[in-house]
């Protein structure tokens, strides 16, 4: 994502498409974006009129800035080609596809949602959560223009590998590193797993902030009280921004100079990027308001 175009996904709320009452109430969260869930939080009887609102909530245009995605049941299942159209014909900012395995899937994607008459802004957002789509992630990162993000899912992976949710999340720490390396290379957003106790806020900080030191650039939530926790965890910090504009200072004072230094520091240039980065984070969550 160029800094130009960059779109805040600090906070990616999860909602069941069946809970009307939760439907409504988003639209007074302040999320950067949510997640309209057909799939694992929709029981199968419910799934049908669970399409009809998400797609209904995602026309109505009523949230405002957030981007609004909605979460298809996977590849293969019963209701995936019916999501699929009834989404294309929705438009909205994504659909974001469970268990994507593969590049030759990407493809399968983009040309359904094409031929189903899918708005050109209307991306497509993978969610990585097997072992294959771990091990062939660069592939399928690259596979099309219309795939803008990645979305790991930490409940399908730990599954799949037979691991356990453990505080710190060694288990899994191998898989996430390569789902963003490939994230990173392809240039597109990462998004991190769900933290899945709800009631447990310094667990739920602390994972937060271990997503943005590997460098995630939001984290996907299950209930509107991870909200506020994820905008400040995934926003630079006031002193990050206060550091960001010293540094890119010292750099302009020493023009010319190869290297300089900024509070004792070294600087050359991939730091002033890595700073101007920050700027431009930093503003594009002041522009929210
Ligand atoms: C986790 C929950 C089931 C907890 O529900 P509940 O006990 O009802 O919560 P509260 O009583 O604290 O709710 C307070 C009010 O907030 C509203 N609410 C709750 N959650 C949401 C939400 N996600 N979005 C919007 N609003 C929400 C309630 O309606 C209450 O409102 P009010 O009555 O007006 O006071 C529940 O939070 C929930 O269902 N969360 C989402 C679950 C979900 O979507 N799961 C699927 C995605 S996770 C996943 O599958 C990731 C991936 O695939 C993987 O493999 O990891
Ligand atoms: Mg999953």
């Amino acid at each position: 994502m160029s800094e130009s175009t960059f779109t805040p996904l600090r906070s990616v709320l999860y909602m069941p498409s069946s809970n009307e009452r939760a439907l409504e109430k988003a639209k007074s969260i302040a999320c950067d974006a949510l997640i309209l869930d057909l799939e694992d939080a929709v029981a199968p009887d419910a799934k049908e009129a669970a399409r009809e609102s998400a797609c209904a909530a995602a026309a109505s245009g009523e949230y405002g800035r957030r981007t609004v995605t909605i979460r298809a049941n996977g590849i293969g299942t019963q209701w995936h080609d019916a999501d699929l159209a009834a989404i294309a014909q929705a438009g909205p900012d994504a659909i974001v596809v469970p268990k994507v395995g593969s590049a030759a899937e990407v493809h399968q994607l983009v040309d359904a949602l094409e031929k189903a008459g899918a708005p050109d802004h209307t991306k497509l957002w993978a969610m990585i959560e097997t072992p294959v789509a771990i091990l062939d992630a660069l592939s399928i990162a690259r596979a099309s223009e219309r795939l803008t993000a990645f979305v790991i899912g930490t409940n399908d992976l730990v599954k799949e590998l037979y691991a356990e949710h453990v505080p710190g999340r060694a288990p899994i720490l191998p898989s996430l590193h390569t789902v963003l390396l490939a994230a990173r290379a392809a240039g597109i957003a990462v998004l991190d797993g769900v933290y899945n106790d709800v009631k447990d806020t310094d667990g739920f900080l602390a994972e937060c902030r271990q997503g943005r030191e590997m460098g995630f650039d939001g984290k996907t939530l299950i209930h509107p009280g991870q909200v506020e926790g994820a905008n400040t965890a995934f926003a630079p910090s006031e002193q990050a921004v206060e550091d960001a504009r010293g540094l890119i200072q010292a750099w302009e004072d020493g023009a010319g100079s190869g290297v300089v230094t900024y509070n004792g520091r070294m600087v050359e240039n991939l730091h002033v990027d890595s700073a101007r980065r920050t700027l431009a984070i930093h503003e594009a969550v002041q522009a929210l308001g």
